[in-house]
């Protein structure tokens, strides 16, 4: 049996690149199983309910956790957003592995709850390239994007929280050293 951590949980600040890191990676190895979170968020232009996230109210997240049924949840930029506990729980049962794309607070928790998980934290090549990244996605306005910012500053005085970092200055690169992280390659 592998001693690799089967729960994995990718974090970072907004912008720097982890969407499009596991993204790669998944087109690469279609079996990376991504946990798909909730969110009070709306969706991008392109974004799927079911598919980058469950898009749901304030009424069904208020549910969700009253019924217990997130693993973590946060607060991040305005917005809620938590992972559902069933689906991590079915895959871990079944001694598949499991990756998590979440915030400082939900990896948190995580640790709290599942001290065996790997936390890995990506980090952006600099403040500046953070900046262009975020700005340059254009899909928040610029309160948005001052308020994810605010947030960087907190979540990169935390790496040191991580088990490991990987910094992405090429998807590429980083996608292939998480892949060994996970254990897949
Ligand atoms: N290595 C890279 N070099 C240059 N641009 C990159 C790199 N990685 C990602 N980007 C670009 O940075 C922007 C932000 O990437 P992405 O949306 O994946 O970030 P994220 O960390 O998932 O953000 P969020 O936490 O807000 O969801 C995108 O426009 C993406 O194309
Ligand atoms: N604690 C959690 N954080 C999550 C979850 N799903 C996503 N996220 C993080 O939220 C921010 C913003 O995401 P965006 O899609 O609006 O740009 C980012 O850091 C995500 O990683 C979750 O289930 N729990």
């Amino acid at each position: 049996m592998s001693e690799r951590p089967r729960l994995t949980v990718l974090s970072g600040p907004s912008g720097v690149g982890k969407s499009t890191v596991v993204a790669h990676m998944r087109k690469m190895h279609p079996e990376v199983w991504l946990s798909v979170s909730a969110t009070t968020r709306h969706p991008r232009p392109g974004e799927k309910d079911g598919v980058q996230y469950h898009f749901v109210d304030n009424d069904q997240f208020d549910k969700l956790i009253a019924n217990g049924e997130l693993l973590e949840w946060a607060v991040f930029a305005g917005n809620r957003y938590g992972t559902p506990r069933q689906a991590v729980q079915d895959r871990l049962d079944r001694g598949e592995p499991v990756l998590l794309e979440i915030d400082l607070q939900g990896a948190r928790q995580v640790r709290e709850s599942m001290p065996e998980a790997q936390l890995v934290f990506l980090a952006p090549p600099s403040w500046d390239e953070l900046v262009r990244r975020l700005t340059g996605r254009g899909t928040e306005p610029q309160h948005v994007i001052d308020q994810r910012l605010d947030a960087a500053k907190v979540e990169l005085a935390a790496e040191t929280e991580f088990d490991t970092t990987l910094v992405n200055t090429s998807v590429e690169q980083v996608a292939a050293e998480l892949l060994a992280l996970l254990g897949v390659v």
